[in-house]
């Protein structure tokens, strides 16, 4: 399409980050959204969510005079030749995507989109999504493609800019290449099909990387009941090309905005066509088990019962790099801990305000005063270079879980505190004294 005027409709991680590298990329772009203070803050450059990258490039976009903010779809599509829809698909009834924003979208622009102009679903969306547009739409002419997006939040703008591939898909062909040609100039592997398989794609991608982490997960507990190291196992497992050395990383459990709700909706998905999909429903129940297993690790580590017990929290962000708490496992461990009768005192970098069921506090060494032990639930490079030989001293018990296996084992050892980790030995200095 060369430079093309183009609307984003939803300006949040996936809206903004499109918007944005598109203007970048040489398109027009008006990013709307039905929130005035963002939009009016974004209008001033102002963004409120932690991308590296992102605040500059918004900047950047308009002070080129070409990309713009906007309240209100309708108005902001009249001469579009794209527009990406971009809105939120959270969880709804039984785990199912809930498609209300698409659709109240859809429903505010049919009248007004210009003949021609193609509409693009970039938020996650199922199987026959399209198709109901086009019904929705009611416009012979005005196509509709389906383009997933896979950035990862914390680096959502050198993902846009370096995707994997590009993913377009369309009964269509014809406007779905013209969507492939807007991002030409990122020379991506581009694959063209049709709407639903561009549309299981997105699912089957995530669900993939959810077994992949439950997998690894069950596999460290496998470790601590067998006295296997898993540093050393999925080093060996990541060497297999076919495998790779990415997400083989124990955890407190996979969360995030995405990964819970999508492997739900694949579920019920696969459910409404008469497939029990157990496989994924399994990889789904062991995520639980691994936040039950966590807390229960907590507890054993401070004499086995949390009533009473201080622990102090490092990280709550369902990853380092983002300040987003969305379905965030350390937050699913801290309020068990707290149900359990602990009192919670937490900090993350990213992080501030009040939350319910901890003490958040705002400087890292806070959490140590009186702690009984310290859990590590973000990966938080920061927390490798905390003085650990003052936490020990503030602290009352001498325990370190790192749900992370972040820190370096005999650093904690030698400042006399007992180190446990996931799918690790235990790192004890008294024993080992
Ligand atoms: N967050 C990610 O990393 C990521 C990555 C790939 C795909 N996705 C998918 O992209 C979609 C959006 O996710 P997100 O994380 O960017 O969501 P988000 O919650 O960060 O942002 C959504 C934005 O849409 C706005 N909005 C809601 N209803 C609207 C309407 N009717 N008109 C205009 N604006 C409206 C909201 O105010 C908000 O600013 C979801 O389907 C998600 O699954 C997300
Ligand atoms: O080795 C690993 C890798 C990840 N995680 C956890 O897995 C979750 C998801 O991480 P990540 O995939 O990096 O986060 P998102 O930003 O939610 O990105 C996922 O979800 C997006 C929204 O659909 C997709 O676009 C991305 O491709 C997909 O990776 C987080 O809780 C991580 O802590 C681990 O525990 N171990």
């Amino acid at each position: 399409m060369g430079s093309a005027r183009i609307t984003v409709i939803g300006t949040g991680y996936v809206g903004l980050t499109t918007g944005a590298c598109l203007a970048s990329l040489g398109h027009r772009v008006t990013c709307v959204d039905v929130d005035e203070v963002k939009v009016a803050r974004l209008a001033a450059g102002r963004v409120d969510i932690l991308e590296p990258g992102l605040e500059e490039l918004v900047s950047r976009g308009l002070a080129a005079g070409r990309l713009s903010f906007a309240v209100g779809s309708r108005g902001s599509v009249w001469n579009a030749q794209a527009v990406f829809l971009c809105v939120p698909t959270p969880m709804g009834a039984r785990g199912a995507a809930d498609l209300r924003a698409v659709e109240a979208v859809v429903d505010e622009i049919a009248g007004t989109l210009p003949p021609g102009c193609v509409v693009i679903t970039k938020s996650t969306v199922p199987v026959g999504t399209a198709q109901r547009i086009r019904d929705r739409l009611g416009r012979s002419d005005v196509p509709v493609v389906a383009n997933p997006e896979f950035l990862r939040e914390g680096t959502a703008v050198s993902d846009f800019l370096n995707p994997d591939r590009i993913v377009v898909g369309s009964d269509d062909e014809a406007a779905a290449r013209r969507v492939a040609a807007l991002y030409a100039d990122l020379a991506a592997p581009t694959v063209v099909t049709d709407a639903a398989s561009a549309e299981l794609v997105k699912y089957a991608a995530n669900c993939f990387l959810a077994m992949k982490l439950s997998y690894v997960n069950a596999m460290a507990e496998l470790c601590e009941r067998l006295g296997a190291d898993i540093l050393s196992v999925t080093e060996g497992m990541g060497y297999d090309h076919r495998i790779g050395r990415a997400f083989l990383k124990p955890g407190p459990g996979w969360g995030g905005s995405c990964l819970p709700k999508d492997t739900h909706a694949l579920v019920q998905v696969a459910e409404s066509v008469g497939f029990d999909f157990s496989l994924l429903s399994a990889a789904i129940g062991e995520n639980i088990a691994q936040r039950d297993r966590i807390v229960a690790k907590i507890a054993g580590a401070v004499g086995g019962s949390l009533a009473g017990a201080r622990i102090g929290v490092l990280g709550l962000a369902f990853k380092a790099g983002t300040n987003d708490l969305r379905d965030s496992p350390a937050l699913s461990v801290t309020s068990m801990l707290a149900a359990h009768g602990a009192e919670v005192t937490a900090y993350d970098p990213a992080i501030g305000g009040d939350l319910p069921g901890m003490r958040l506090v705002d400087d890292p060494y806070q959490v140590a005063k009186g702690a009984d032990a310290i859990v590590v639930l973000t990966e938080w490079d920061e927390f490798r270079r905390l003085d650990w030989s003052y936490l020990a001293d503030l602290m009352h018990g001498d325990a370190v879980v790192d749900t992370r296996n972040l820190l370096d084992p005999p650093a904690i050892l030698a400042v006399g505190l007992c180190w446990l980790g996931l799918g690790r030995p235990r790192v004890r200095a008294r024993a080992t004294a």
